[in-house]
């Protein structure tokens, strides 16, 4: 795997002050233009429960084989799954990672393993969900909406919202493993916590550049759905996590999208400023997730095949 340096992603703070600050706009139209991955700041959410969260999913990796065996079902929108995908007989680079998803909006689920997990899990869901919503609010705006109209338009007070841990055990020949190989997110705005490893890696103008994230701050990124809604705008990023021999990388991302039953499409009111005709044709966000997890989401991007073929 080719080296990379640590690179700072544009920091985008104090969103608690978001009504009254014009700047928090500029910077993350900025951001999304540029880079399409940010670091929040000053989101009010407290360090010490980020690190209960990733405290808590550290135990649940820790449970033995058998306690974890219940959750290893292959359905795409279970509530919770766990899995590993590490599969030495068919893959060229090894994964190296463990992983758990489980879906926390419209409906809220958890474990009832390991102790704490639920209540930890319920307050920082609920937390991660309020900044996800003032981010959206910031986008919308910074794109010259009304604050609410990304939200109203994708249906967000029924979207979904899946807390995905990442467990990457160090790897004792990191260069022949990759965590988990190079995709983009399939929602709207992705918000990633982890533990002091780093390891996320962002493809910028063409180099893969390791993500530096501050401390406590939020890493967040822009989804599929928000590059089908910005008309190519604010682009999708694909980013990939690689591992380390020195010690185990914990992260948590968490998507958040539309509602299910609801299609993303161009926004009519960009197009028509922009003079653009629209560049994708809309499919629900449960299809759209189903395609990215199919052979054919697999062998070429999904955005491609939603694109609008112009002769
Ligand atoms: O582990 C990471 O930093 C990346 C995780 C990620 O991209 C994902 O879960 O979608
Ligand atoms: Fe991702």
């Amino acid at each position: 795997m080719e080296a990379s340096n640590g690179h700072e992603i544009p920091k985008v703070a104090s969103i608690k002050t978001l009504a009254d600050s014009a700047s928090f706009t500029v910077e993350l139209r900025r951001a999304c233009e540029e880079w399409g991955f940010f670091q929040v700041t000053n989101h009010g959410v407290p360090k010490s429960l980020m690190q209960s969260m990733i405290d808590t999913c550290q135990r649940f990796f820790d449970l033995p084989e058998e306690g974890k065996k219940e959750f290893q079902t292959r359905n795409l929108l279970d509530p919770i799954k766990c899995g590993t995908s590490f599969n030495v007989d068919i893959e060229k680079v090894h994964l190296w990672r463990d992983y758990l998803k489980v879906i926390t909006h419209p409906e809220f689920n958890s474990l009832y393993k390991p102790a704490g997990y639920s209540e930890v899990s319920l307050e920082f869901s609920k937390r991660t969900r309020e900044v996800a919503t003032e981010i959206l609010k910031g986008i919308s705006e910074s794109l010259g909406l009304e604050a609410d109209y990304i939200a109203k338009a994708m249906n967000w007070d029924r979207g979904l919202q899946i807390l995905a841990a990442n467990y990457y055990p160090a790897c004792p020949e990191p260069d022949k493993a990759i965590g988990l190989p190079p995709h983009t997110d399939h929602g709207l705005v992705t918000l990633l916590i982890q533990n002091e490893m780093g390891g996320l890696e962002v493809k910028h103008k063409d180099q893969w550049v390791l993500v530096n994230a501050a401390p406590g701050a939020f890493v967040v990124n822009i989804g599929d759905q928000m590059q089908i809604l910005t008309n190519d705008k604010y682009k999708s990023i694909w980013h990939r996590a690689v591992v380390n021999n020195k010690a185990t990388r914990i992260s948590i991302a968490v998507p958040h999208g539309p509602s299910l039953d609801t299609p993303a499409l161009p926004i009519p009111e960009l197009l028509e400023r922009e003079g653009q005709a629209p560049k994708y044709i809309g499919m629900t966000y449960e299809k759209f997730m189903e395609l990215q997890a199919s052979p054919a989401g697999l062998k070429k991007p999904c955005l491609d095949h939603l694109r609008v073929k112009h002769n």
